[in-house]
């Protein structure tokens, strides 16, 4: 069992997502990851969502380009927080994407954060800060990055040419 679940509505979101994945690693976090669409796979999609809390997930974050229906209609089947990567797209940058996940009519919330990468990333940091609520190592480790982090950017400043 996984607290946290990865999905994405192709392979071809895997070199965004796997960013965020790194760092669930990092942090020694176990996740289970698939391919799941609402497009072209809407039964495989409902059962995922529908099954996620018995399965024992906590979190789920969904990646999708274009008319990215995925995180929302995950959302529309779990009680369970949903966090929405918008993948980047060749025709619109990931603006589509982006506002196809942001823009949920009130009452089925999903987590969006930014186009791609740093989205992506952000995705595993916020899942991370969700299960630290309950988990005051994980907690702790969120802390510690952020330390580190602010490290670099000082120990950064110190090499400007
Ligand atoms: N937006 C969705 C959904 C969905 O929302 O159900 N399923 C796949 N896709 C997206 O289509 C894009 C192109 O997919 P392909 O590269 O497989 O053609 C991907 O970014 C995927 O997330």
């Amino acid at each position: 069992m996984s607290a946290i679940s990865v999905v994405m509505g192709s392979k071809s979101d895997w070199p965004t997502v796997k960013k965020g994945c790194k760092i669930l690693e990092q942090f020694g976090v176990d996740y289970e990851k698939n391919v799941i669409s609402a497009h072209r796979m809407p039964n495989e999609m409902f059962a995922f969502a529908q099954n996620a809390v018995e399965k024992g997930t906590k979190v789920i974050i969904a990646c999708a380009g274009g008319a990215a229906h995925l995180p929302g209609m995950i959302a529309a089947n779990t009680p369970l927080p949903v966090i929405g990567i918008p993948g980047q797209t060749k025709a619109l940058g990931g603006m589509d994407s982006l506002l196809s996940i942001v823009q949920m009519p009130a009452g089925i919330p999903v987590a969006t954060q930014a186009i791609g990468v740093a989205g992506a990333k952000n995705a595993a940091l916020l899942a991370l800060q969700i299960l630290g609520i309950n988990d005051p190592t994980i907690q702790q480790q969120i802390l510690d990055y952020r330390k580190q982090m602010h490290d670099q950017s000082i120990e950064s400043g110190a090499h400007l040419d």
